[in-house]
């Protein structure tokens, strides 16, 4: 975080590689949606064909996404059991946040199994994929441009994110200017993250599930495993919804379009490619690997929900009996950094744990194609670049705490390795 007034170092590549992005990104979205229902599957290959653009539009597909947008905020503005507290901002205030994501999950769960049962053709739902992948960019876009106005004209200093605040528009427009966009009680941030792509991704997954039934009589092994994978990672971040407010997303990163179009497009479109994979690409999974990548599975979550938990109730009450007796080192920000627990052993264990989550959502696809691996390759490449963002930050924050903690703990992401 730089200095107050000074501004923080551009990063992605600056504006031209925020310009970059902003193509690459939804064409490589769009490559992975043709390439995964291609006979060949080529990861590398150029895709099958390049669709019509009345491919890409359907009346339909808006009028899906708009009603699954709708539903979704009908479920964030319901009651929520608990309000939570964010991080403190830097005018000493702390936003509330409603906690009522995994209700959302249920509801929405309830109310898509009372559609099927009433005759919704949920498995048709692959079919639409392009053109929902295409409303969802297009949302973005225009979503990110309505923030971006809003934070140029309504949003004070104060309220800008460290980095979303260089002066160039592009730049600013693809990170994001304002840290925590809200209208009313409505977090903008908070809401995409957590809401419509997360839990759109695991209807896109149960779609896939109910498309193979019909196509082969009965889902297979992989396909249930990447399935009940994927429902047991969005089913943990909406249980666990207060933790992301102790997250870069939300205590660092201003709502750009790079958030809105990952919460929004890339989350939902490119995690459920495994699934994807397999309806088009049947694979067979004997079960003793079944076991041992459910295995690999477990061992990724228990790291991932152990280092996230262990530092998320710490940053809420340094005091909590959960992480009384860990070691710690002071900083001159009056907050302390945990040296030992799970953040002791390595920088960013709960990275590790994600990684082997996302080992163990490949596997179940076999390895004669590639494609079932782009999310454990990008994922990689992500939270190595993010570690480095957030040790770039925790050094400006921190200081010689930080370079304390760093020889203390001198290994990132795998111990001993890197
Ligand atoms: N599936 C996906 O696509 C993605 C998943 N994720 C997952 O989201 C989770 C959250 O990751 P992310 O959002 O990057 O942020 P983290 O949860 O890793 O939080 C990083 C922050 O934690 C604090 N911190 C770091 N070290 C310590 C320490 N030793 N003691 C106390 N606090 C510390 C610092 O903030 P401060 O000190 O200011 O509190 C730092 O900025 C991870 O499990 C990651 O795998 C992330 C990105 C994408
Ligand atoms: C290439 C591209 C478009 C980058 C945008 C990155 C986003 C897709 C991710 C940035 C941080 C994320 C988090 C999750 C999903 C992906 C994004 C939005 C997350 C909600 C997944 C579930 C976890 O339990 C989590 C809540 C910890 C996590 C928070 C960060």
């Amino acid at each position: 975080m730089a200095p107050q007034g000074s501004r923080a170092p551009l990063e992605f590549g600056g504006p031209l590689g925020a310009a970059a992005l902003m193509l690459l990104l939804p064409a490589t979205m769009f490559h992975l949606l043709l390439v995964a229902r291609s006979g060949p599957a080529r990861l590398l290959g150029p895709p099958p064909y390049l669709p019509e653009p009345e491919a890409l539009w359907s009346p339909r597909a808006l009028l899906l996404w708009l009603t699954w947008l709708g539903l979704q905020v009908a479920l964030y503005l319901l009651p929520a059991r608990k309000v939570a507290e964010g991080q403190e901002l830097k005018d000493k205030s702390r936003l509330r946040y409603p906690i009522n994501g995994f209700q959302a999950l249920v509801v929405t769960a309830l109310l898509v199994g009372l559609g099927v049962s009433a005759g919704l053709p949920l498995a048709a739902l692959p079919e639409m994929l392009l053109p929902l992948a295409f409303m969802a960019t297009l949302t973005a876009f225009i979503f990110s441009l309505l923030l971006y106005l809003k934070a140029l004209i309504l949003a004070p200093a104060s309220a800008l994110a460290p980095g979303g605040n260089s002066g160039n528009p592009i730049y600013d427009f693809f990170l994001g200017r304002e840290l925590n966009p809200r209208i009313c009680s409505f977090d903008f941030k908070y809401f995409c993250e957590l809401r419509p792509g997360l839990i759109g991704w695991i209807l896109i997954n149960l779609a896939l599930l109910l498309q193979e039934a019909e196509l082969r009589g009965s889902p297979s092994l992989a396909m249930w495993l990447v399935n009940g994978f994927q429902l047991l990672y969005v089913g943990d971040a909406l249980w666990h919804e207060e933790a992301v407010l102790t997250t870069m997303d939300i205590t660092h990163d201003g709502f750009g379009f790079m958030l809105a179009f990952g919460d929004l497009a890339w989350v939902p479109f490119t995690y459920s490619l495994q699934a994807q994979f397999l309806l088009y690409h049947p694979q067979p999974l004997e079960l003793p690997m079944a076991s041992a990548i459910c295995l690999i599975n477990a061992v990724g979550y228990y790291i991932f929900r152990g280092a996230n938990s262990q530092k998320n109730s710490f940053r809420k009450n340094p005091s909590d009996p959960k992480v009384a007796g860990l070691e710690t080192i002071s900083t001159a920000t009056g907050r302390q950094l945990l040296v030992s627990g799970w953040w002791g052993m390595v920088r960013h264990p709960n990275y590790l744990g994600d990684l082997i989550m996302a080992l163990a959502w490949s596997l179940p696809c076999g390895v004669s194609h590639l494609l079932p691996y782009f999310y454990l390759i990008y994922f990689t490449a992500l939270l190595v670049h993010r570690e480095a963002r957030d040790e770039q930050q925790c050094l400006q924050k921190y200081g010689l705490a930080w370079h304390e903690y760093c020889r203390r703990v001198p290994y990132r992401i795998v111990p001993y390795i890197y």
